[in-house]
Parts: structure tokens; sequence; C-alpha cells
């Protein structure tokens, strides 16, 4: 499957060490002769281009930075404006802000003005510079001002939102016949982004979760039967509970969107608890916000402003019915509750988010000035490519609940396959 890309390219790139254009990364591994697999869709390789749509020196840049903060926005900027301004020659890069808000001038969101000099120290910080929101975007006089400012190509810094919004950009456009190059860098600490090994961020969210299980840990086995539940984010996915229970190797449950379980009956999750506490006198549960919510009377279901479905609280209620049931058996209990959400998103990169995310721009960069649009720097078996975003947007990725990874929690934190 190739991306699109906006017309012949007739300027010789500055850089070197290219990839060429017929190198294709099978979105499936093959198991073994005999079987019939599908490769599935077979992505471009990222990389510099020999040829660029673009002529550098006359390229406008725009950036921006939409959703949930997550470690690493910094670093992409900085190395975005890097790439663009150090490997291309590129004059003009801007900041877009307050994420898609920002690219609609009635916002009032005065872009800024991105230097070499000026995103110097950014990547030590957590956050974004640029500032970001979730929100609706008005597509048509988003492409009316990118036009009007002569943007050649837009980075879209985000997750899967993000990356919709990003394809209605990128289909306006084309409708319009402006050459813009969109390009997306996925972010998300869920790691919940299709065709993305992982999505940067997301390993800095597992070793700031593991600091609060080893909190939860101390605080659990320090008191009389000490239960210790720690809400981690996660909508759909159990990628950071179940990342930070094999991290932690201190997590006796771990409970995800992908495996919904029962808390009641001799099986259910609620008995384990008891029967852990009995046996070892402790226990440490570790819950991602999605899970369970088939446990809450079904309701109209609310949305947050970009129209993500609002999640009922499970932590709290996950809480409250150990508490019950502690008290119904007759067991004293020492129950304490974490949610460190917004503290562990907020944190700057570590070591291998930091190079996650030059790599993820600098591959994002080289795609834009050869003209691909309508595509997502993706990472498959260990390789960058270029994933079209028609694809990114089409669904999310979840747990394989039959692959290594999830077996993996379960040999650590011994639960059983299934709560009743
Ligand atoms: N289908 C869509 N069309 C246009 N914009 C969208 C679409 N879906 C999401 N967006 C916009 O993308 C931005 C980021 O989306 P959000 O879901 O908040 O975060 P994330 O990108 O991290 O998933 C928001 O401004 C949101 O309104
Ligand atoms: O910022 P909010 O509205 O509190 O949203 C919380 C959500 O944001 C996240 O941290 C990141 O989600 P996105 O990557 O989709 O922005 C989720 O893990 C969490 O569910
Ligand atoms: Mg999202």
């Amino acid at each position: 499957m190739t991306v699109t890309t906006l017309g012949p390219c007739r300027f010789r790139s500055p850089r070197s060490g290219f990839v060429s254009e017929d190198e294709r990364v099978p979105a499936n591994i093959i198991r073994g002769p005999g079987r019939d697999d599908d490769p599935g869709p077979l992505f471009e390789l990222a990389g510099p281009r020999e040829m660029l749509f673009f002529d550098p020196p006359r390229v406008r840049a725009g950036i921006v930075t939409c959703g949930g903060l997550c470690p690493g926005l910094n670093n992409v900027i900085r190395s975005l404006v890097r790439e663009l301004h150090g490997g291309y020659e590129v004059r003009e890069v801007i900041g877009f802000r307050m994420g898609y808000g920002g690219l609609d001038p009635r916002n009032h969101h005065e872009p800024v003005v991105l230097h070499h000099s000026s995103v110097d120290d950014i990547h030590q910080q957590g956050g974004t510079i640029l500032g970001t929101s979730r929100g609706p975007v008005d597509v048509a006089a988003a492409v009316d001002n990118l036009i009007r400012r002569k943007i050649d190509m837009l980075f879209c810094i985000g997750g899967d939102g993000t990356q919709r919004g990003a394809f209605a950009i990128y289909e306006a456009c084309k409708a319009r016949g402006h050459a813009l190059a969109v390009v997306g860098v996925p972010k998300t600490i869920d790691n919940d982004v299709l065709y993305v090994d992982r999505t940067f961020g997301y390993l800095t969210a597992l070793e700031e979760a593991r600091h609060v299980i080893d909190a939860a840990h101390n605080e659990a086995r320090s008191v009389e039967n000490g239960v210790a539940v720690v809400k981690v984010m996660g909508r759909h996915a159990g990628f950071i509970a179940a990342g930070a229970t094999i991290a932690s190797q201190d997590v006796n449950f771990t409970l995800v969107p992908e495996v919904p379980f029962r808390l009641d009956g001799e099986h259910g999750f609620l008995a384990a608890v008891i029967e852990r506490v009995r046996d070892r006198g402790h226990a440490v549960v570790v819950v991602a916000e999605g899970a369970g919510q088939d446990l809450f009377p079904a309701e109209p279901k609310a949305t947050d402003a970009s129209g993500n479905v609002k999640l009922k609280d499970i932590g709290p209620f996950l809480a409250k019915a150990i508490g019950e049931a502690f008290a119904a058996a007759k067991l004293p209990l020492t129950l304490r509750y974490f949610d460190p959400g917004y503290q562990i998103r907020s944190r700057p990169a570590n070591c291998e988010d930091a190079v996650l995310c030059d790599m993820f721009a600098r591959q994002a960069v080289h795609a834009a000035m050869a003209g691909k649009t309508g595509m997502v720097v993706g990472q498959l078996h260990g390789t960058f490519i270029h994933v079209p975003t028609a694809l990114i947007a089409s669904g999310a990725k979840q747990l394989d609940t039959d692959g290594l990874f999830w077996h993996s929690v379960l040999a650590a934190n011994q639960q059983p396959d299934r709560f009743g």
C-alpha cells in the first residue's frame, strides 16, 4: 500500500543515506512455508529520499500538538525544527498554538515562529511548548488559514483523534487543490495506535507507573491486610497496566479493557483478592481506566470535547467493592488508592522515548520534503514506515490476550486467565 505523493519530485536532497521508493515492510510476519499467511498491507520504508517535491529554502512548515499530554511532545517539536532547519535548511517553521483550535484564526492563538535556538532546551520539559487542546476544529477555516499563510507542510503530533483530524485536513486540501503535505507523528501514552509498535511516551509512562506501583507495594506490605489499588490510564487498551505489571513484577492483579471480569462469585475478582490477602497478607491491584466498564449501569454515554467517550471511574468503584467484600468476610483491611494519571503523562521523556521521538520526527520531515501526504510515521518490526492516515484512523490497537505480552503479565502476577 503506497502513500499519496503530492507530485513529481524535482529537487535534489541535501541529505544522504537515501532509501528507495520500492522497499516495503509487511504488516504481518509470515509464519512459514505451506501456510497461506496474509502479509497484510505493505508499507513504504521511511527515510530520506534522493529527490524532493519541495524546494527546501522555499518551504514553510507548520507544527501542531493536539490531544492529551504525553512525554516527548517537546522532543518531537525540537527534532522537527532541527531537521527542517539543520538538515534541509528550511527557513520558516511556525508553531500553531493550542492544538487544532490554533489553526482557526478566529480563536486568536497567534502562531509562534520556531527558530533553531528557540527549541534549545525544550526537550527537558514535559508538556508541550505549543499548548494543546481537545475539541472540534472547523476544517474549512483551518485550511483557509493554512493556504493564506502559504504553509507547505503540516506536522500533526497526536493520537488517534489528531490523525483523524489530520485526515480531514488532508482531504480538504486535496479537494481544494492545495499541495499541503500532512504528516502525522503518533503520540499517546496509551500505545493504542495501529501499525505502530510503540508510540512515543509509552515507555516513560511505564517507568513512571512502576515508581507508583513500588510505592503501592511498600504501602500494602507494611500494614496488616494491605491492599493497594493503582489506576493507570488506558482508555481502550491495557498496554500501560500490562507493561507496568511486567516491569514491576510486584503486581498481583492486572485488570484491562480487553479482558472483562466478574467481581462476585467463587471465581470472581473479589474472592481472589481475599484469598491472596489471607494467604500472603497483602495485594497490589493495577487497573486500566477503561477496564470493567460493563460493571456500571448502562446509560447514555457522555463524550469529551473531542468526541471520546467519558469513562466511568473504575478505580474508586473497585476500591469500594474491595472494602465491602472485606467487611462482609469480617476481614480487617487497609486500603490505599493511587491515581497517578496526570503525574505520569506530564513527565519529560525518558531515554528510550527521547530516541524514539527524534527518530519519528526526522522520518516525518524526510517524508514531507518528498511530498508524502495523508500519512503517519509508523514503526513495525523495529523499522520506520509510512502508514496511510486512513489506515491509522480505521481502528485502534489492543492487547492480544493470546500473545506473549499478556502471557508475561499472567506469568508475573499469577492471576487466573479470567475472573468469573
Ligand atoms: N474525525 C475527526 N475530524 C476532525 N478532527 C478530529 C476528529 N477526531 C478528533 N479530532 C480532533 O483531533 C484533536 C485531538 O483529538 P483527541 O481525541 O482529543 O486526542 P488524541 O489525538 O490524543 O487522540 C481534537 O481537536 C479533536 O477534535
Ligand atoms: O486529558 P483528559 O481529557 O483528562 O483525558 C484523559 C485521557 O488522555 C489520555 O492520557 C491520552 O489520550 P489521548 O492520547 O487520546 O489524548 C488517556 O490515557 C486518558 O484516557
Ligand atoms: Mg486518542
